[in-house]
């Protein structure tokens, strides 16, 4: 680990709100390292997000990922993208505190519309449209808590969010 490193900016939001996506703009923009939570716990375990949620349990998936998420805020540099929950866990809450972060908003429609009927999410799995909803509405509340600055992605592509992150950076 680096003395004082930190990521230059944390992305947080929902599923869909493009975290992975802006964040790997971002870095590129930036000439910096991307680091996304949900790679790191993959890598760690050897095993894809989906399959930890069935073989583990969502508990122990919390708990690796709070681990990822604390590490990745001491060590990393770069640009940092977390999984779509991991701000729920009041550790993590208090370990992004002092740090530069970004609340992707989406609405419900384009969250829906974005992340489809891919079988890579497991809490959204059913009824995407209900699910998105209720997930939306419990975690609002503390997207905008934790965050430093808010960026709207609905009506915009990836690259004009991109963009409008690196005015706030500016
Ligand atoms: N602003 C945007 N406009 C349209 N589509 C987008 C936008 N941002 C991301 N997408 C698309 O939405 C899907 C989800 O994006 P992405 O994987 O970056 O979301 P995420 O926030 O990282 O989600 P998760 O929390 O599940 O990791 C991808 O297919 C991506 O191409
Ligand atoms: O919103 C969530 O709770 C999740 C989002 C993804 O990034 C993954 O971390 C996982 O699918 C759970
Ligand atoms: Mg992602």
């Amino acid at each position: 680990m680096t003395a004082g490193a930190r990521p230059v900016v944390v992305l947080v939001g929902p599923p869909g709100a493009g975290k992975s996506t802006v964040a790997a703009l971002l870095g590129e923009a930036l000439g910096l390292e991307v680091r996304d939570t949900d790679s790191d716990v993959e890598a760690a375990t050897g095993t894809a997000i989906a399959d930890l949620f069935v073989t583990y349990g969502e508990d122990r998936f919390r708990a690796l990922e709070a681990e990822a998420v604390a590490t990745a805020l001491a060590e990393h540099r770069g640009v940092l993208a977390l999984g779509g929950g991991a701000v729920m866990r009041p550790a993590t809450q208090e370990a992004l505190r002092g740090h530069t972060v970004v609340f992707l908003d989406v609405g419900l429609a384009e969250a829906a519309s974005r992340v489809g009927l891919s079988s890579s999410r497991p809490l959204l799995l059913g009824n995407v449209r209900s699910q998105m909803k209720g997930l939306l509405d419990s975690r609002r509340p503390t997207y905008e808590a934790v965050a430093t600055h808010v960026v709207s992605t609905d009506g915009r592509t990836p690259s004009e969010v991109a963009e409008a992150v690196l005015i706030l950076l500016a």
